[in-house]
């Protein structure tokens, strides 16, 4: 639809076709949903310093994320259940990645399998989020079918031992509509939450059930036992735990609060974007999520540490309009305002994005 010119367009026409079951479970924050306003607010509050003068006409937004080109530092995030917003899920999302060149991440709670997604697109490069069940041996298959279909890198989720408390899906009792499933699994993990008699959302009682709420750092070195794809572990918030992280050897540390669904009050994901990049030291790659929708929210995570970010709840929003070509026009949008932003600010690469063209808005009081 040519009227829509941003990302807030498709969003809001995603509020006008979605049903509100899936609507709810994909909009939600946890709780009263402070964080959830944080992740969009605090953005504003970092101000850009543009350079005047610089040679800009000829302008690359191409980087490397684990030693792989991208043709942006603009990915997907992974969001479960796609098939609610278009009937080829993750397929579409997948191959839109495709043609714009950068990563899309599937999350385990899919709705089209590990291989569909890697048949759907081939050439994509994909990484394949991960969540662990109590059954070893059931996560290990998902590993090792992730490493064949020819996933990239493993996304290890580490905020979610539990689930958060999403009031809108705990009134709605989410569940998943009956003509789609979990498509990563057999049996009854593959459809404990259809139809489930559940007493509040089913989205709890599944995790609570299955997903193992012991895992510590030690875990990492048995998943390091397992695969030989790099990992990424998502939803890192403090520098401390970024230290961990790099001790345990991983690769990358994706900082994020989850799109602000597990604890409400936690600090919007760029807030807490400086205090990791200091606690890294360069020693693993950083990438951040949360809020990003609009090309300026990318310049500043940019200049402000992050090597790339990634977007969850718009490319849902670009499921519904047509699904492939829907996220397709989201990733064409946002990299076009990228662009803009850099070149207005007087920057022909990404490499040219420094940290001082960032600053708190303090920073100006101060003066
Ligand atoms: C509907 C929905 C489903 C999600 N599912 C997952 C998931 O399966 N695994 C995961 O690690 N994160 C999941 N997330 C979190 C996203 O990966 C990401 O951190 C978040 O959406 C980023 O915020 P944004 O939506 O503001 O871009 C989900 C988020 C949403 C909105
Ligand atoms: C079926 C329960 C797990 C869904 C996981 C998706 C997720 O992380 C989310 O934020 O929602």
């Amino acid at each position: 639809m040519s009227n829509l010119v941003c990302i807030q367009d498709y969003e809001n026409h995603a509020y006008s076709v979605l049903p509100r079951n899936a609507l709810d479970y994909y909009r939600s924050g946890a709780g009263q949903q402070e964080t959830l306003l944080d992740n969009r607010r605090a953005f504003s509050r970092y101000k850009i310093r543009p350079r005047c003068l610089q040679d800009v006409s000829k302008r690359d937004l191409s980087t490397t994320v684990l030693g792989q080109k991208v043709s942006m530092p603009i990915g997907i995030a992974p969001t479960a259940m796609q098939r609610m917003a278009h009937p080829e899920g993750e397929c579409a999302n997948v191959r839109a990645a495709q043609g714009l060149e950068t990563v899309f991440t599937l999350s385990t709670i899919s709705t089209s399998s590990i291989e569909e997604v890697a048949q759907a697109a081939p050439r994509a490069l994909k990484w394949f989020q991960l969540y662990i069940y109590k059954d070893r041996q059931l996560t290990k298959n998902l590993v090792e079918r992730a490493e064949k279909a020819g996933f990239k890198a493993l996304v290890l989720t580490v905020d979610a031992p539990l689930f958060g408390l999403r009031l809108a899906d705990m009134r709605n009792k989410f569940s998943l509509p009956s003509h789609l499933r979990m498509a990563n699994f057999d049996g009854e993990k593959a459809t404990k939450i259809n139809n489930s008699p559940a007493k509040s959302s089913g989205l709890n009682e599944y995790v609570s059930a299955l997903f193992d709420a012991t895992l510590q750092w030690k875990d990492i070195e048995w998943l390091k036992s397992i695969t030989k794809l790099p990992i990424v572990i998502k939803g890192v918030l403090t520098g401390s735990d970024a230290k961990r992280g790099v001790e345990a050897g991983v690769a990358g540390i994706w900082v994020s609060n989850h799109g602000a669904r597990q604890v409400d009050g936690t600090p919007a994901s760029i807030e807490a974007l400086p205090e990791i990049v200091q606690a890294v030291q360069g020693k693993a790659e950083i990438y951040l999520d949360g809020g990003i929708r609009d090309g300026t929210d990318v310049f500043k995570a940019i200049a402000m540490g992050a090597r790339m970010v990634f977007m969850g709840r718009p490319a849902l929003w670009g499921l519904t309009q047509g699904g492939q070509e829907g996220v397709e026009n989201i990733l064409k949008i946002i990299k076009n305002e990228f662009e803009h932003t850099m070149a207005i600010s007087g920057c022909a690469t990404i490499a040219d994005i420094e940290p001082n063209m960032v600053v708190h808005e303090l920073y100006y009081s101060k003066l």
